[in-house]
């Protein structure tokens, strides 16, 4: 007497069912809401790009909003944009991310915070043998060091803030595609928005006690001041060849995404379709408060390590090709 191979079809609900109910008990940190109506919202870079977008959006959620760049005349256009479309007067503050002592003054002037979000960030795209030692520091300076400098201004005051009020604050980074997967002419940018993932790991460990959650943002190529007038007409060819291997998006799209991961306590903000398939390929250790999606991890990691293969193959053939045609063209160059 065999078993009916029908049954065969029940296993797999089965032992999804049961990874599933697995799963929901052991993800951690546990889900959250974070409010953002009434609370306080500092946003770095806030004056341009991604982080103008939040704030417009922070304001247009009821957030008290404080924003911090370097150029004042930027800042105030900023402020002026967001109180025509909101009506909210947004704080603001100039410093540079990279001066530590400016950067607490600026944290302890603007009060206790609820959410900050380390979004100012450089780029420069470059191969590593033609770009100075000095833009290679000038990018970790910033992206990460200053990153370093904000968290420990604000951390103090977070942490008491919690305590008094309750409720859960986010400590958000912006990290970047190109701070999940290294590609041609990013060594110094993705070094700088790679260091910012083990730095959110073991932060988490660090605050969880303290209700504070971590999220890291991961966006596309986004239309920005930043990357329209500075960075895309410096891409090498290469980069922008395999950096459209994922769709661009715009600042207010990806601002959207940022906050409504923020809001639930994300760990790995994804932002558009193939950041959320890289979000899987490169899930690693991370922490993850949804157990759906620990769920899609598990499930679909080495399916997305096939196709994460094709991608690199896809690349590979491109550098090469474009090697060979640059030395045929140099070869031709020294024959006339
Ligand atoms: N645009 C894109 O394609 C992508 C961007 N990102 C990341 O998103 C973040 C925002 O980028 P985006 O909106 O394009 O950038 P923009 O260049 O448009 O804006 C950058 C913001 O950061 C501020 N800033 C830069 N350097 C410093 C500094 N040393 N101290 C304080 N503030 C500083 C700028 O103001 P000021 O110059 O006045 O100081 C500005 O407000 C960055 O971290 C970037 O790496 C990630 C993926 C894609
Ligand atoms: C498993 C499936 C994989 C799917 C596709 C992989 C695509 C990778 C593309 C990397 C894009 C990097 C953009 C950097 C944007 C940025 O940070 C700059 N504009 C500077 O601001």
């Amino acid at each position: 007497m065999g078993i009916s191979p029908y049954y065969i079809l029940l296993v797999i609900p089965i032992l999804s069912a049961f990874l599933l109910l697995l799963l929901s008990l052991i993800a951690r940190p546990r889900p959250s809401r974070i409010p953002l109506k009434g609370r306080h919202v500092f946003i770095t870079g806030g004056s341009s790009g991604i982080g103008l977008a939040i704030a417009h959006q922070a304001a247009a959620e009821g957030a008290r909003v404080s924003i911090l760049a370097r150029n004042p005349k930027r800042l105030e256009e900023a402020r002026e944009a967001v109180r025509l479309a909101t009506g909210v007067e947004v704080n603001v503050f100039s410093a540079d991310v990279r001066d530590a002592k400016a950067v607490s003054r600026a944290v302890e002037e603007a009060g206790p915070i609820d959410v900050l979000v380390c979004n100012q960030g450089v780029f420069m795209p470059l191969e590593l043998e033609k770009q100075e030692l000095e833009e290679v520091k000038f990018m970790v300076d910033v992206n990460l060091m200053g990153t370093f400098h904000l968290i420990k201004a604000a951390l103090p005051t977070m942490k008491r803030r919690t305590r008094e009020t309750g409720l859960p604050a986010s400590i958000a980074l912006m990290s970047s595609q190109a701070g999940q997967v290294g590609i041609y002419g990013y060594a110094a940018y993705s070094a700088s928005k790679f260091a910012l993932r083990g730095l959110s790991e073991a932060l988490q460990h660090e605050v969880i006690a303290d209700n504070i959650y971590v999220s890291l943002i991961f966006p596309p190529d986004t239309e920005t001041p930043g990357f329209v007038e500075g960075e895309q007409e410096r891409r090498p060819e290469l980069t922008n060849v395999i950096a459209g291997s994922s769709k661009g998006m715009k600042a207010d799209d990806v601002a959207k995404a940022s906050l409504n991961g923020i809001k639930s306590g994300r760990f790995i903000i994804p932002c558009n379709f193939e950041g959320t398939m890289i979000a899987i390929a490169t899930c690693g250790l991370s922490p993850q408060s949804s157990f759906i999606t620990a769920f899609i991890e598990v499930a679909g990691a080495s399916f997305l390590r096939l196709i994460a293969l094709f991608f690199q193959w896809n690349w590979f053939c491109t550098i090469e090709k474009w090697q060979k045609t640059k030395n045929s063209s140099k070869l031709k160059e020294n024959t006339y």
